[in-house]
């Protein structure tokens, strides 16, 4: 299966954070939902594929181009929704669009006028008197009128209704049918992930964890409890992370079957949400 996205090894270091050595691909064609705590390196590396920031040493390449070579070429194809706000406030959807459309050799004003229709955006108001929600679906529309192969958003749903969110999920599944598109976004609401993402991305503290298919992750995690007294130094290797209480104990395992055949009927054994998996993880790394 191709690629849409390769980074190799790639690391940078602020002041107090690194990213290390980060390897992972994304799968042309799919929803990679991408998720990590706060402060995990989501928005760097999603800045990092825009070049934006660049990395202090390894390689990423975007539709099998090196981007350092061939950041214009890339960037063409590439849409971008980011919770910061990057359209200029003060102007409005009119004015924006008169520098932004020719930027692009793939902009398609039809497209354009009918994302503006569908999420019932003023054209001549300025932009800083939008609410988040108006100020998110500005951007969609700028994002989705060129053509763009790749589509990368941070936190796109943030700050949008339920209903507003339900529909934006739609349309981006009625996208996912052209299947040269592919779209990678970052979210902390784990449900939007379970709606559409067929593969996860899950980074912590700046290393890669794992980018898995989402059928995957809910086959091989799991959450299980049970009593105290089940635990000893050989059981316990069973667990990625407990947590325990003076009678129970609470465990995320990646080995389920062992489980099952080693304690049975004893615990109570249930599959792991994303946030089971992300509160664990973190909870490994703070006792560790
Ligand atoms: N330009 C910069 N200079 C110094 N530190 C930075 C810079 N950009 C990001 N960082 C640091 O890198 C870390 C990761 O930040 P990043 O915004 O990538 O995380 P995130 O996973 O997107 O978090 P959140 O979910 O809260 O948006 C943070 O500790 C942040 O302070």
């Amino acid at each position: 299966m191709e690629n849409v996205i390769q980074m190799n090894d790639v690391s940078k270091s602020f002041k107090e954070f690194q990213l290390q050595n980060m390897s992972f691909s994304i799968k042309k064609g799919f929803v990679t939902g991408f998720i990590g705590a706060n402060g995990s390196g989501k928005t760097t590396i999603l800045k990092m594929l825009l070049n934006l920031i660049k990395p202090d040493s390894g390689q990423i390449s975007i539709f099998g181009l090196d981007l350092q070579k061939h950041e214009k070429e890339i960037k063409e194809r590439i849409g971008v929704v980011f919770d910061e706000n990057i359209l200029f406030e003060s102007m409005s959807i009119h004015e924006i669009k008169k520098i932004i459309a020719p930027a692009y050799g793939g902009w398609e004003e039809s497209d354009f006028q009918y994302y503006l229709d569908k999420f019932e955006l003023p054209q001549k108001q300025s932009i800083n008197k939008f609410s988040k929600g108006m100020k998110m679906k500005a951007s969609l529309a700028f994002a989705l009128s060129h053509q763009a192969e790749l589509l990368l958003m941070d936190e796109p749903t943030a700050g949008l209704d339920p209903t507003f969110r339900r529909e934006f999920l739609q349309l981006l599944r009625e996208l996912m049918l052209d299947e040269n598109k592919s779209i990678l976004f970052s979210s902390h609401i784990t449900t939007d992930m379970d709606r559409i993402a067929d593969y996860i991305t899950f980074i912590d503290q700046g290393a890669h964890v794992f980018t898995k298919e989402f059928y995957q992750i809910e086959k091989e995690f799991a959450v299980v409890r049970g009593n105290i007294e089940l635990l000893d130094q050989d059981t316990e290797r069973e667990f990625l992370s407990i947590e325990k209480s003076n009678s129970s104990f609470e465990a995320l395992t990646n080995q389920v079957l062992n489980v099952e055949n080693l304690f049975g009927e004893e615990v109570l054994i249930e599959k792991a949400s994303l946030e089971d998996i992300m509160y664990f993880t973190k909870r490994r790394r703070a006792h560790a």
